[in-house]
């Protein structure tokens, strides 16, 4: 826990706004978005952590001066975990609601960009914070170097979640809407998120009827060969088989308004609309 006055320690002096979480702890921070557990508590006593590998790092000296663990994740080596006594609680407490993540997946054309804009203005209508990842637009710049072959896409769903979870954590709602066509990088990206913070929503829309919209002509580029590797045409999409919200066929609501509203609901049921 981090003792009184922590922030005189760490030469802050800071009004808390609403008052900072009274169970503020740099080493047991539940929400955290860090995969190696905190290291130095305030009194400069340390909690040795594992890595995600589950092995305990050396402690280095340096100057005769112990160090806090280092970590290897991925090709980073040497790395430590920075905690700050500002936790999600606190900047939930700010917003008013809990960050999560809604994951949008369906073929293209089956209205995913449709709904999370529809989704993102009545939140915003509502005082509630939102932020669309559309797989359009994020591979204009921080995916662009991505095609679709399947490890890219692959990528490009691991870079999405990865960035959605951090907004997670800064208390936004995190709109993600990409066709996604594999359940193992959906799945990899709900695993990212604590229980509960990552909401799959399916666009039930047939083929059929997509390729029928085909707003941007690209599924009759594919039919003419001129796109390969189409979602649909000629590249898998595996649907959800336990998604949390169904969306599209009859009875869950046909129009973007109406799809909106089924996940405003949800998230108000869920407690997400509310610190
Ligand atoms: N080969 C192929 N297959 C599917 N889609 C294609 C392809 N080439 C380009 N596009 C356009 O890219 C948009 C999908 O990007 P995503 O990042 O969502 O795709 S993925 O999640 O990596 O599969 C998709 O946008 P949406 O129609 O909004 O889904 C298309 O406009
Ligand atoms: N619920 C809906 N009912 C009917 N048409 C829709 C619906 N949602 C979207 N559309 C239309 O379908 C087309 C594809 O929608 P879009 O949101 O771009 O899909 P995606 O992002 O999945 O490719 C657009 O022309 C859009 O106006």
């Amino acid at each position: 826990m981090i003792a009184a006055g922590a922030k005189s320690l760490l030469g802050l002096s800071i009004a808390s706004p609403k008052g900072l979480s009274d169970s503020n702890s740099l080493s047991s921070h539940s929400r955290s978005v860090g995969v190696v557990r905190s290291c130095v508590s305030m009194d400069g006593s340390q909690t040795l952590s594992h890595n995600t590998n589950g092995s305990f790092p050396e402690l280095k000296s340096i100057n005769g001066k112990k160090q806090g663990p280092l970590s290897t994740v991925g090709n980073s080596t040497n790395i430590k975990w920075h905690e700050c006594p500002v936790e999600t609680v606190d900047r939930q407490r700010l917003l008013d609601q809990k960050g999560c993540v809604i994951w949008v997946t369906g073929l293209s054309g089956s209205g995913k960009s449709t709904l999370a804009c529809a989704l993102n203005q009545m939140l915003y209508k509502k005082g509630k914070l939102c932020y669309i990842l559309d797989g359009d637009n994020v591979r204009h710049g921080l995916n662009r170097d991505l095609s679709f072959k399947a490890e890219d896409r692959a990528e490009n769903i691991r870079r999405v979640g990865e960035v959605a979870k951090l907004f997670a954590d800064a208390g936004i709602i995190c709109i993600a809407s990409l066709i996604s066509p594999y359940r193992t990088d959906r799945d990899a990206c709900r695993n990212l998120l604590p229980e509960g913070d990552f909401v799959e929503v399916f666009m039930d829309v047939s083929l059929e009827v997509c390729e029928a919209r085909d707003p941007k002509g690209l599924y009759k580029l594919a039919r003419a060969g001129k796109i390969k590797g189409f979602t649909g045409i000629d590249d898998p999409y595996e649907p959800p088989l336990n998604c949390e919200i169904s969306l599209g066929r009859e009875g869950s609501g046909t129009s973007p308004i109406e799809m909106a509203e089924v996940i405003v609901g949800y998230l108000e049921n869920k407690g997400y609309l509310q610190a």
